[in-house]
């Protein structure tokens, strides 16, 4: 089985939710043009880290980003890994992923878990604990967002449902892109799962992002760079790779979580 997704790599305007969202309906648009299964965004694309201004600026219970993925999945048929959004609720925010499936039904909702205090998250917004865990385009899948990704228990603590693709939008700046890389190959490696991480460009006040979304294979091959492009990238996952990768080696069975304090 193989399945189309479209990296929606793209330059996120500071703190102007509305041209962020007409950007992802153009982006989305591209991506069925293309024939993708599932597009995926970056991380707080309505906002950027426009993080003092979220009283005004962040999605109110989530409804506005909702309803735009609502109406985008169903006239495009296209499942939607909505990178992440800030939302508001009540007094609190949070760095919130909307998944859709091509009938516009919320098929997964993940709060960040891990709050990234380079990047004053802390201060701003309230963490979730919840995983990730679903189906999209027929695959079991997971996902987290950014910084999620220095946390190896975490990312296993879902895969190990039995993830097909690892989800990770972010916004991650280009000074420490190296280790990007390298860490989404290894959760891939050590996962034997699928890796789709889709990364930013642009400047923010503080930041540098250089993009490099990628898409990685269960032995942890990059299929796909977008490289710096701000623009759709598109990969193709074949995802019969899986048992050749699971079957001679089988971690999940040799496991030994009783030892894991
Ligand atoms: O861990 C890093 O180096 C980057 C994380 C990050 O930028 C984020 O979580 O927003």
């Amino acid at each position: 089985m193989k399945v189309k997704v479209a990296l929606a790599q793209f330059n996120i305007s500071f703190a102007a939710p509305q041209k962020n969202r007409e950007r992802v309906a153009e982006l989305t648009a591209a991506a069925a043009k293309k024939a993708a299964d599932v597009v995926v965004f970056p991380e707080m694309w309505n906002t950027g880290y426009a993080l003092d201004q979220l009283n005004e600026l962040a999605d109110e219970q989530g409804q506005e980003t909702e309803q735009l993925f609502y109406k985008l999945a169903r006239q495009y048929q296209v499942g939607i890994v909505g990178g992440s959004v800030a939302v508001k609720e009540g007094d609190h925010f949070f760095n919130r992923t909307l998944v859709v499936d091509p009938v516009g039904q919320v098929v997964g909702r993940y709060d960040k878990v891990h709050l990234f205090h380079l990047m004053n998250e802390h201060k701003y917004l309230t963490a979730g604990d919840q995983e990730n865990y679903f189906r999209l385009a027929g695959v079991p899948s997971a996902s987290f967002i950014c910084y999620d990704l220095r946390f190896p228990e975490w990312v296993r603590t879902v895969a190990r449902h039995g993830a097909d693709i690892l989800y990770f939008p972010a916004e991650w700046p280009a000074q420490r892109i190296e280790q990007w890389k390298i860490m989404l190959q290894s959760r891939a490696v050590e996962n034997q799962a699928f890796v789709v991480a889709v990364n930013r460009v642009g400047d923010d006040p503080d930041n540098h992002f250089n993009g490099h979304s990628l898409v990685i294979d269960p032995l942890g091959k990059i299929i796909v760079d977008a490289g710096e492009k701000d623009d759709l990238t598109m990969a193709e996952i074949d995802l019969d790779q899986l048992q050749k990768v699971r079957g001679p080696i089988p971690v999940f069975v040799d496991r030994r979580p009783e030892l894991y304090k």
